[in-house]
C-alpha cells in the first residue's frame, strides 16, 4: 500500500498493490498492521461502514456533522468512478476553506482517508458504487453541510469533461448553506 499525503493536511490518498493475473485480480484493502504504521484508524476506530450506489451525474455533498459528531471518513469507489472533492472546515486551519479534488476508481483501488473537519462530496462520472468506512455513528441532529455549488468555494466539477450536462442533486442538499452562511453558523454554535 502506498500513502501519500494530500495538498491539505490530514488528506491521505492510498494506493493498494494490486496484483493480477488471468483470473484477475488481487489487493488487500485493509491491514491493520500497515494503517497502524502510516497514522491512520484501525478496525476498532471505525464503527460505521456506508455504501451507495450512484447513477451517473449524481452529486452527493458537501457533507459533514458537525462536533462533538464530526466523522473522519475511509472513502473509496468500488464501481465505477468519482470525482471526490473535500472542502477544509477547520478554523484553525492555515486552509481554511480551500478545497482538494481526488479521482477514486474501481480500477486503480484508490481510497481517500478524509479526517474530522472536513466537508466531503462526490460526482459520479459513471455509474458508481461508494463504500466507505466512518469514526463516528451518523447522526441526523449533526447533520450539516455546504452548497456544492457556493461561487465563493469555486469548486470545478469537471462536468463538461465527463460529459455530464446538468448533476443530479438531491433536495436537501440543494438547501445546504454557502460557506458565508455556514461559517456564521459555526460562530452561533
Ligand atoms: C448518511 C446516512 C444516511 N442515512 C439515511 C438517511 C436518508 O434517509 C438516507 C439517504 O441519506 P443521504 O441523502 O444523506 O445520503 P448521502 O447523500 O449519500 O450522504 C452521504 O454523502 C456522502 C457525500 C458523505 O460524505 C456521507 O457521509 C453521507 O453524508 O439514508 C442513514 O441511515 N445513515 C447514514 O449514515
Amino acid at each position: 500500500m502506498e500513502f501519500r499525503p494530500g495538498h491539505l493536511t490530514g488528506l491521505v490518498e492510498l494506493f493498494p498493490r494490486i496484483f493480477e493475473d488471468e483470473r484477475g485480480f488481487f489487493w488487500e484493502s485493509y491491514n491493520e498492521p500497515v494503517f497502524t504504521q502510516a497514522g491512520l484508524p484501525t478496525a476498532s476506530q471505525f464503527v460505521q461502514d456506508n455504501h451507495s450506489w450512484s447513477k451517473k451525474g449524481v452529486l452527493r455533498g458537501l457533507h459533514c456533522q458537525h462536533e462533538p459528531f464530526a466523522q473522519g471518513k475511509l472513502v473509496r469507489c468500488t464501481q465505477g468512478k468519482v470525482l471526490d472533492v473535500v472542502v477544509d472546515i477547520r478554523p484553525d486551519s492555515p486552509t481554511f476553506g480551500q478545497h482538494e479534488k481526488f479521482l477514486l476508481t474501481a480500477e486503480r483501488g484508490n481510497m481517500l482517508w478524509v479526517p474530522p473537519g472536513f466537508a466531503h462530496g462526490f460526482i459520479a462520472l459513471e455509474e458508481a458504487t461508494f463504500m466507505y468506512k466512518c469514526t463516528n455513528l451518523y447522526n441526523k441532529p449533526a447533520e450539516s453541510g455546504l452548497l456544492w455549488n457556493d461561487p465563493e468555494l469555486g469548486i470545478d466539477w469537471e462536468f463538461e469533461t465527463y460529459g455530464i450536462e446538468t448533476p443530479i442533486v438531491s433536495e436537501k442538499d440543494q438547501i445546504l448553506p454557502t460557506w458565508k452562511d455556514f461559517q456564521s453558523q459555526v460562530a452561533v454554535k
